[in-house]
């Protein structure tokens, strides 16, 4: 087991961990003060193996947590200097009592990158879109990620395969629209839908938000933004790839508490 992944010891008092806790997996950075120092991520860890990776922590060094799976964030809540980020402090209107706190903090980490503005595309275990406007969240949508498209029709159908998506590669991004054998009718079937119904999306925010930034995060990122470029190379080279809006989100959340404790 990696202990926390590859953090490196915290020296510096004003170090500090962020863990966004998804459903596929933890995300992690190592900030000193404001500065990024590094990320990695890890798989989801048992109750035995956390408890583990906390007693090697520097003791005080604080842990602020984002998550949107309950049953990890409890493992990493007994860390004595840990944090648990709610919608509360993301200081943006309109926010609803459910919405993933993962999808509010990158929306606010992308205000703070490129303004308002902005619509953010989360290419995660769901794919999520999340606009905001000024201080205000717009809405948004949410719909089985890349892998789990895949994942479902093979779970629920005695004949489909398991495709996963790692057969589908960057050099021959997109598969034939009419194809003619089952791997790629799968292929065909949810790329162009996927990448139709993202289309759709952005034009009818850009009808409202003309020129707006739209940003990318999530663990399929690149391959999406791969097969955008294929299917409509204009509208990918209007999409910003930004892996750490999380963390930006993260960061201006402790700014505010720091604030806060004066
Ligand atoms: N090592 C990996 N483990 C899990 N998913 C991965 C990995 N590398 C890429 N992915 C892709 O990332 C997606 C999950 O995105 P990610 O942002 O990591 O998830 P979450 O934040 O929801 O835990 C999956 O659809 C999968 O295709
Ligand atoms: C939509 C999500 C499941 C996305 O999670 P992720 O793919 O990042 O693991 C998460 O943001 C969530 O549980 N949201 C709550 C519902 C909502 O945002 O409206
Ligand atoms: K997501």
């Amino acid at each position: 087991m990696q202990p926390i992944g590859h953090a490196p010891a915290i020296s510096s008092s004003d170090s500090w961990l962020a863990l966004s806790i998804g459903n596929s997996r933890l995300h992690w950075a190592q900030f000193t003060g404001n500065d990024l120092q590094h990320t990695w991520n890890t798989p989801h860890f048992s109750a035995t193996d956390a408890q583990q990776c906390l007693a090697s922590l520097t003791p005080n060094a604080p842990l602020y947590i984002a998550s949107v799976v309950p049953q990890q964030s409890q493992l990493w809540q007994a860390y004595p200097s840990a944090h648990v980020i709610t919608l509360e402090q993301v200081l943006l209107q309109g926010l609803y009592p459910t919405l993933g706190i993962d999808r509010a903090l990158a929306v606010w980490g992308a205000i703070d990158t490129v303004g308002s503005p902005v619509l953010l595309i989360d290419a995660g275990t769901a794919l999520t879109l999340t606009g905001a406007a000024g201080d205000r969240l717009v809405g948004g949508a949410i719909l089985p990620g890349l892998r789990l498209q895949f994942q479902s029709l093979n779970q629920a159908t005695a004949a489909l395969p398991d495709m996963g998506t790692a057969n589908l590669t960057v050099q021959h991004p997109l598969p034939p629209r009419w194809a003619a054998n089952t791997a790629d009718a799968i292929a065909s079937g949810i790329l162009y839908t996927l990448l139709a119904g993202l289309q759709a999306f952005v034009d009818d925010w850009w009808q409202q938000f003309p020129d707006s930034p739209v940003m990318l995060r999530g663990g399929d990122s690149d391959r999406l933004h791969s097969y955008l470029t294929a299917y409509a190379p204009a509208l990918a080279r209007q999409i910003t790839i930004e892996p750490n809006l999380i963390f930006w989100g993260m960061r201006k959340v402790r700014g505010e508490r720091l604030k806060d404790e004066g």
